[in-house]
């Protein structure tokens, strides 16, 4: 099949929209984080403590840099993170949550992983949980609420 490459307009159109969505134009920081299902369970990581909600648990990720898209942020931050190699499924949904020191718009991306064995680098530990247990276990602020507004409905 002839695979055709993005016109110019087009990368131009979808650098604008990525520009348009940066902190300086928003106030607020887009992070993405991965949703990773084994048997059934999630995969969950906890935070090193010295970082910022440190201690606490969520789904791997980070910031989304200038001119870089949620997909590849969520590629390169499971690699540097995890030395996972994933693969984005596709954008489950977001959710918008103010800390004291920082707004972010949370993106769940559905992810699949496609090579490397889990390394963690900025977390000190990492679970698979069941979804009947995501309840029980402290989890950021911003995620409880991607677990209660799009994964548990
Ligand atoms: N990665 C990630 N960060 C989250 C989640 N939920 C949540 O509230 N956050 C917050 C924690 C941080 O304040 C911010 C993301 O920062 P980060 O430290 O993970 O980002 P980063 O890897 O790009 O790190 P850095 O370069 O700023 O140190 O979003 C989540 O599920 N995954």
């Amino acid at each position: 099949m002839l695979k055709r490459e993005p016109s110019e307009n087009f990368k131009a159109v979808r650098k604008s929209f990525i520009r348009a969505n940066s902190p300086i134009f928003t106030g607020m920081v887009n992070v993405v984080c991965a949703i990773i299902q084994k048997d059934g369970k999630f995969l969950a990581c906890r935070r090193k403590q010295g970082k910022a909600r440190g201690g606490k648990w969520e789904f791997p990720g980070g910031k989304v840099k200038e001119d870089e898209s949620p997909e590849e942020a969520i590629e390169r931050e499971l690699h540097e993170e995890l030395s996972l190699d994933v693969k984005v499924d596709r954008m489950l949904g977001s959710v918008v949550h103010h800390y004291p020191d920082i707004s972010i718009r949370l993106i769940a991306m559905k992810c699949f992983v496609n090579g490397g064995t889990i390394s963690l680098t900025d977390h000190d530990e990492f679970r698979w949980i069941s979804l009947s247990k995501l309840k029980s276990v402290d989890f950021s602020e911003a995620d409880c609420r991607i677990i209660d507004e799009i994964l548990l409905v």
